[in-house]
């Protein structure tokens, strides 16, 4: 089993940093050689030794509807046959933009970006020339790419390889970035009290998805809303994991909350490399060439993105039918994966979201890092293991979310029920 993944990791290892060319994708915590893929349709995998996986890292989140999403595919195939590229502007970028704006609160104006990491960074740039101030706050375990102002206390690879502040980030970025804690008011509180008048802005994933997916408690967005507007400062809400996922207006719509400045990522392209952010007219006329703030990108815009993009937010536009399908479908897996953890008397805090899923192996409630820590990575590893053995495809980390798409079927979650039935029972007699 592997055999040619394993072939090509040692290979890849020689070529490329740790063989891959993003840390999540790598098996460092869980052990092992990544599966090497060759193809995928809707919810199955295929690696490059022919082996099947029902998957749920769904490219970290875009595959709403599916890998090889057919409508997708052909608008891709429809734009690369006009050029792949233009550097000037082209129709599909105004539709894009008319269409983000129908679907997503307070998003007056939107500039394309090529990844998740330079919306983030574009966002808090414009925050910081829109205010005039330097501080900016963010969350224990969030992560926002790896721009040099998000790598203190991040989430995602960086955590999973104990790597939260990275090296290479100079101490003047990092002492703009102050950190608080995800669900906790108090924290943040704290952060503007101290630094009255100096914080350009908080940025925040409404639900977290980098240190294992964690819902915001109740009142908490609201409070940000509330802490921001006591002092001119800009909220930003990262939906680059969130964005047309948990409702077709993001986590804004779904907790009616409406930031200043919104971020995406991957599924704004549908899997295709890029990003977006977007805000109210008043603050986004600060970018330039409309204003001073620097913010550019020669591939920006990209007619393959934008196509690929358009195609997939286009039908959960017209069809929000797929919200409620995806709604029943993971709060089927939730139920089934709760009555396998219970029958097998594991400690496990299952959090969901919409479509958005985590199995932490802790008895606490998971709220934050701090909780989230409690989970016991080593059965997490002999867990996933089992549940790659037994054709299931996790992200390879206790410290992601699970994503699942419209493309899962009855059966396939099934299956998926009885693998962690198997998994779980191996990795507690083990
Ligand atoms: C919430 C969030 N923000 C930002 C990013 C960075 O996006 P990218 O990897 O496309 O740079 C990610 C994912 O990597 C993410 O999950
Ligand atoms: N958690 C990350 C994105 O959401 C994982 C993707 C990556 O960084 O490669």
């Amino acid at each position: 089993m592997l055999e040619t993944s394993k072939t090509l990791f040692e290979r890849a290892q020689q070529s490329i940093p740790g063989g891959v060319n993003s840390p999540a994708r790598a098996f460092n915590s869980v052990g092992g050689a990544p599966v090497f893929l060759e193809q995928a349709r809707g919810s199955v995998l295929t690696d490059v030794d022919g082996k099947e996986y029902i998957d749920y890292v769904g490219s970290w989140g875009p595959m709403i509807l599916g890998h090889a999403y057919g409508p997708v595919i052909e608008a891709v195939q429809e734009a690369a046959a006009k050029s792949t590229s233009f550097g000037a502007p082209t129709e599909i970028e105004v539709k894009m933009a008319e269409l983000v704006k129908q679907m997503a609160p307070g998003v007056d104006k939107i500039r394309m970006v090529n990844s998740g990491t330079e919306a983030c960074m574009s966002a808090i740039r414009v925050a910081r020339g829109y205010t005039g101030r330097d501080k900016v706050i963010k969350f224990e375990g969030n992560y926002h790419g790896h721009g040099d102002s998000f790598l203190i206390n991040a989430g995602s690879g960086a955590l999973t390889l104990g790597t939260p502040s990275s090296p290479g980030v100079t101490e003047g970025t990092a002492k703009d970035t102050l950190t608080a804690d995800f669900n906790d008011l108090n924290s943040v509180k704290k952060l503007l009290n101290e630094y009255k008048g100096e914080v350009a802005a908080i940025i925040v994933e409404p639900v977290a998805g980098n240190m294992g997916c964690i819902p915001p408690q109740k009142g908490f967005l609201a409070g940000l809303r509330e802490l921001c507007d006591a002092q001119d400062t800009v909220l930003v809400f990262d939906e680059v994991m969130t964005g047309f996922r948990v409702a077709q207006g993001g986590a804004q719509q779904r907790f009616g909350v409406t930031a200043d400045i919104v971020t995406y990522g991957k599924i704004i392209g549908a899997g295709l490399p890029v990003g977006a952010f977007g805000g109210s007219r008043e603050i986004m006329q600060v970018v330039s060439p409309d204003g001073p703030v620097y913010q550019a990108g020669t591939l920006s815009g990209n007619p393959l993105a934008m196509a690929a993009g358009y195609a997939l937010l286009s039908e959960l536009y017209e069809n929000p039918v797929h919200y409620d399908e995806l709604e029943e479908k993971t709060t089927y897996l939730f139920r089934g994966m709760k009555e396998v953890f219970e029958h097998h008397e594991v400690s496990a805090t299952i959090n969901r979201v919409g479509s958005m899923m985590s199995v932490f192996f802790t008895r606490e409630e998971v709220r934050d890092f701090q909780t989230a820590q409690t989970t016991n990575r080593e059965l997490f590893r002999d867990f996933f293991h089992g549940m790659l053995t037994n054709g299931v495809y996790l992200p390879p980390s206790p410290f992601e979310s699970w994503f699942l798409a419209n493309s899962h079927t009855e059966a396939m979650l099934d299956e998926t029920i009885t693998a962690a039935d198997t998994a779980i029972a191996d990795a507690i007699n083990s």
